[in-house]
């Protein structure tokens, strides 16, 4: 085989629930992933060295060194299960938003270790690919695994979840990216101020000094509301109403634990969610952000919904895909 082209989806969370930070410095999550047909390509060609060149949608912003998450990838492969003169010509290229909250970087991860897996004739299961893009990063896994899972860990252990339907999104994309460390260390700051604010009324009401500002914030359920939750909230009811191919109940249970530290980061964000919001649309940060995506109960909902935000949102970028789309798989082998 001398070239392989692989078409690596990108992704949204229908639901991204968040546990306070683990002792390694990852969340503990209760996610479920929608792969979109939103996708990056990655053709890889034999060579004698490893070489990388980044085309198309943002590819400027991005290194071709083993800084790239699609280097480390073909890297990791090759000393793991490879020989070390294996080498291939890589080529990436974009349609993903970078630092959007989609998986950009993942996918090219996932679909550099699914092309030279093939190029290279070493004959892996899914499974071991997916141990391997754990290493490399949390949505890797899902990358390759595709349509709509169920995730838990930091996001890397999956069950697959089997859709009743499938269905369009809208999404706005942002031309300012969000680091989603930034947005965890938010999210870590919040919970902190908030569970300094849940001992501090507790401490007021067991001491009961009315008129302090403590006690201002006690009341009926109010120091239990401040503290914060070790483990994440669970998305079962979520993952049944997908199941069930309930698309009004999916929509009324998306939820998103980033969307407050993303907000308090991109102020411009909320105002996104909440003036699409009040045009019917039901919207979602995707991931740590900055994309928001709006989901569409059919064609003609998604129609609708595209134009009215090219008139609402100038700036941004409305983008149609549909969901769930297949992992990172091989598309053309030569
Ligand atoms: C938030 C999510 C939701 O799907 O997606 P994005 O918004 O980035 O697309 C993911 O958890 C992102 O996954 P990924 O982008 O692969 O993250 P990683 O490379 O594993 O980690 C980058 C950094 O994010 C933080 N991180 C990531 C995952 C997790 N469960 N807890 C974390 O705290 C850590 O600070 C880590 O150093
Ligand atoms: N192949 C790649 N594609 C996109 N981003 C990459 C890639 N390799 C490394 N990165 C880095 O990963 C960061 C996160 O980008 P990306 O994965 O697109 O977003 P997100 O984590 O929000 O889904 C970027 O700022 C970029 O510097």
């Amino acid at each position: 085989m001398q070239e392989v082209r692989v078409v690596t989806p990108s992704k949204v969370n229908l639901a991204l629930r968040v546990g306070s930070a683990r002792p390694d410095g990852f969340h503990p999550l209760d996610t479920v992933f929608e792969a979109l047909d939103v996708h990056d390509e990655v053709i890889v060609r034999r060579s004698d060295s490893l070489s990388l060149r980044m085309e198309g949608e943002g590819a400027d912003a991005l290194p071709e060194d083993s800084t790239n998450l699609a280097f480390r990838a073909a890297r990791a492969l090759r000393e793991r299960f490879g020989a070390p003169g294996l080498g291939a010509e890589m080529t990436v290229r974009k349609a993903i938003p970078v630092a959007g909250g989609m998986a950009g970087g993942s996918a090219d991860a996932a679909g550099a270790l699914v092309a030279l897996n093939a190029l290279w004739g070493l004959g892996l299961s899914c499974a071991d690919l997916m141990s391997l893009g754990s290493e490399l990063g949390s949505d890797v896994p899902f990358c390759i695994m595709g349509g709509i899972a169920h995730g838990t860990g930091r996001g890397e252990i999956l069950a697959p979840v089997y859709p009743g339907r499938g269905h369009a999104w809208v999404l706005l994309t942002n031309p300012v990216g969000l680091s989603t460390p930034a947005v965890f260390r938010e999210f870590d700051r919040i919970a902190e101020s908030a569970e300094g604010a849940g001992a501090v009324a507790r401490e007021a009401a067991e001491t009961e000094r009315p008129g302090s500002v403590a006690a201002g914030v006690a009341g009926p359920g109010r120091a239990a509301e401040a503290d914060v939750a070790e483990n994440p909230a669970s998305t079962r009811e979520l993952r049944e109403a997908v199941a069930r191919g309930d698309l009004q109940a999916t929509a009324a249970l998306m939820a998103n634990d980033l969307q407050a530290p993303a907000f308090s980061l991109r102020p411009d964000l909320e105002d996104v969610v909440e003036r699409a919001s009040r045009f019917g649309a039901t919207a979602i940060l995707s991931g740590s952000g900055p994309t928001v995506a709006l989901l569409a109960f059919d064609p003609a909902h998604a129609d609708r919904l595209g134009m009215r935000a090219a008139i609402e949102f100038p700036k941004l970028r409305a983008v149609r895909a549909n969901g769930p789309a297949a992992g990172a798989c091989v598309a053309e082998a030569k």
